[in-house]
């Protein structure tokens, strides 16, 4: 049993989520900036929970009252890893792998017992649920889940002396797998969508993105073609985040305005389902049978879907009149766990790295997405989406260890090591050649290669590339990719984001203002230094205190905020007024320097000549470590 629960009192303190070992007890450690020990049992709670390619967690928040005092603090956090928890569903990192297509998935059952799990840990670790008020949650993006005919008789008939595993699997489910986001099996699926409408860009116009693998019209389409009796079976499909929900509701809740951008399905601007693509997923069982099975989109972001199932208050003395907020998507959630403003960027190092800003503008294009905001009408979220982040970094991490005949496992000291080793792109002396790289383990989205590891030297004043096969002094392989990986990474970021950000002051080149980062990956302080580097941010570079678990803590200010908002008051304002900046984040980096900018800045053509031809030489061998 793994658990890791933080109380917070007035001590500074870092959390270790780099150990994927698991602590069979309750711990408590001291934390920074919350010195309330009563305010766990007396004060309104709210808990957020998000449930992630690797793991499930949950947090609480206790809310004193509505006045400006008011702090919106973590006080205790708890998590399920599925590997290490769930042993019996043979996943590796959250999911299984199979098929020549690689199909990439992961069992609803594992997810249930999860919960299960979890529950049982905050309840072990002292939550009082009866001073829960509201629960709002945040689901890896694009999975669906498959529901039976039985599902709403089921949800909604729970028997609270059995878990909830036990009662709903399997016969709440037509299909017990949930395809995930990493899978890469619907290439045909995708040209059948972006044809559909005309080509990629006006996909990306309508939907705010081009067709991709993992998003889930053309998971729908595929999973429709190869199990069509099952699909007929099945009475709703919900999302990662909408099933999280439904089993607090009680019933089948409704996919969030948010997370639904994430389908190719949704028209963004004209705010419903697009006939269509409808028309493409759905065959010849009919559009109508399939708004049927996805149910109704819920516009609504700010109040509570209904009260929580009565399962979850016989058997763990919820409140009848806990109230259930919309859940959403991880990424739109990361962004409700500040008060973002225009030009603050986040980076989420998480299994995947992704990229988000928050802003009134909707530009789309087929190389990144757009999304409506999950709270704030006018408002969307830009993301880019990379699938080999924290997975990648760890294989190179892995390499130098071996290399090093490193016995602790999972330790990236020598990793850091060997990014601090030289200089920027892999340089010793001014006079070496530049480093750039391509390290993608899984077929990645940006851009959409097969897997593969590519290395290049570049030469900016006369252009040329060439690429590089083997281990050499200037190329110390693995020990040179560990910085490669990190500031290629970092410049691809900056390449497709570089349209989105302005200049903060006339005087400075656009980039970010703020940098926050989240994730497993924000714990790393070498990492941290690299992202002011390559991105600027002419505030700063921060993590948020609770960098691994931002999605959950968006999801409980979000369920914070629907019970005790003023009328008409917003989410960036109820959250402003009551976030204790000092406590929330930590500066872990200058950002913006000016002489580092510019020499990143040099080699962006560089690295977009690489992407190119890497895909032109697709086919051609590639050195996979
Ligand atoms: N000290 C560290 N340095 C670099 N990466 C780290 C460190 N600690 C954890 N990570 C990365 O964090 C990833 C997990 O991030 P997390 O946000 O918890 O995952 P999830 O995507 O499941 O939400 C791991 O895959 C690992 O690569
Ligand atoms: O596919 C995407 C976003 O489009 C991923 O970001 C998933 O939402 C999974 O997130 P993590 O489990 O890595 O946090």
């Amino acid at each position: 049993m793994s658990m890791a629960v933080v109380v917070f009192e007035n001590v500074q303190y870092k959390r270790n989520f780099n150990t994927r070992k698991s602590s069979a007890k309750a711990e408590t450690s001291p934390s920074r900036g919350f010195n309330d020990p009563g305010a766990m049992s007396s004060g309104p709670l709210y808990l957020g929970f998000d449930l992630s390619t690797q793991q499930l967690k949950g947090s609480y928040v206790p809310v004193y009252a509505v006045a400006i005092t008011s702090k919106l603090a973590v006080a205790c956090e708890a998590r399920v890893e599925f590997d290490v928890d769930c042993p019996k569903y043979g996943v590796e990192k959250g999911v299984h792998v199979s098929g020549e297509k690689r199909e990439v998935y992961a069992p609803v059952a594992m997810w249930l017992e999860a919960l299960d799990l979890i529950l049982e840990r905050l309840r072990e670790n002292g939550l009082q649920f009866g001073n829960v008020k509201g629960v709002s949650g945040a689901g890896q993006q694009h999975g669906s889940v498959y529901w039976s005919q039985e599902a709403e008789n089921r949800l909604g008939t729970l028997d609270p002396s059995k878990t909830l595993r036990e009662q709903l699997v399997p016969d709440a489910f037509s299909h017990p797998w949930s395809p995930n986001w990493q899978d890469a099996s619907t290439q045909g699926e995708c040209d059948r969508f972006d044809e559909c409408l005309g080509g990629e860009e006006e996909l990306a116009k309508i939907t705010g993105s081009k067709a991709h693998h993992r998003f889930t019209g053309p998971q729908i389409l595929r999973f429709r073609e190869k199990h069509p009796e099952v699909y007929k079976s099945t009475s709703r499909i919900s999302l990662v985040s909408s099933f999280l929900a439904s089993v607090f509701l009680g019933s089948i809740a409704p996919i969030d305005i948010s997370d639904v951008c994430g389908m190719n399905l949704w028209d963004i601007e004209g705010g419903h389902w697009n006939e269509p693509l409808l028309a493409l997923v759905a065959g010849r069982e009919g559009i109508g049978d399939l708004r049927r099975k996805l149910g109704d989109v819920r516009k609504d972001g700010e109040s509570a879907m209904g009260s929580i199932s009565t399962w979850f208050v016989s058997r763990y003395s919820f409140p009848g009149d806990c109230q259930i907020a919309p859940f959403t998507g991880d990424n739109p959630s990361t962004i409700l766990s500040l008060p973002l403003r225009p030009l603050d960027a986040i980076i989420s190092l998480g299994t995947s790295t992704t990229f988000l800003i928050s802003t009134p503008k909707y530009i789309p294009h087929s190389s990144y997405h757009f999304f409506n905001h999950p709270t704030t009408p006018g408002l969307h979220m830009f993301m880019l989406c990379y699938k080999n982040g924290g997975l990648a970094r760890e294989r190179v991490r892995d390499s130098i260890n071996k290399s090093l005949n490193i016995k602790e496992e999972g330790s990236w000291d020598e990793f850091d090591r060997a990014v601090r080793s030289s200089l920027y792109l892999g340089m010793r002396r001014s006079s070496d050649p530049i480093h750039l790289g391509l390290y993608f383990p899984l077929p990645e989205i940006v851009p959409n290669v097969r897997p593969g590891t590519w290395r290049f030297y570049y030469n900016p004043s006369t252009g040329s590339l060439n690429e590089v096969k083997e281990s050499s002094g200037y190329w110390q392989i693995p020990r040179d990719d560990a910085r490669i990986i990190v500031e290629s990474q970092l410049l691809s970021l900056r390449l497709r984001s570089q349209n989105l950000v302005h200049a903060p002051n006339p005087d400075l080149p656009p980039q970010p203002r703020r940098i926050y980062l989240v994730g497993g990956g924000s714990l790393n302080l070498t990492i941290a230094s690299l992202v002011g580097d390559v991105l600027g941010g002419v505030e700063g570079v921060y993590r948020l205190d609770v960098g691994g678990n931002a999605c959950a803590l968006g999801a409980a200010y979000r369920a914070a905020w629907s019970r005790e908002r003023t009328t008409g008051e917003r989410f960036e304002e109820f959250i402003g007024t009551r976030w204790q900046e000092r406590e929330a984040v930590e500066k872990i980096g200058d950002g913006y320097n000016t002489s580092t900018f510019g020499e990143y800045g040099n080699v962006l053509k560089g690295f977009e000549e690489m992407e190119r031809k890497v895909l032109e030489i697709d086919d051609t061998t590639s050195i996979i470590d």
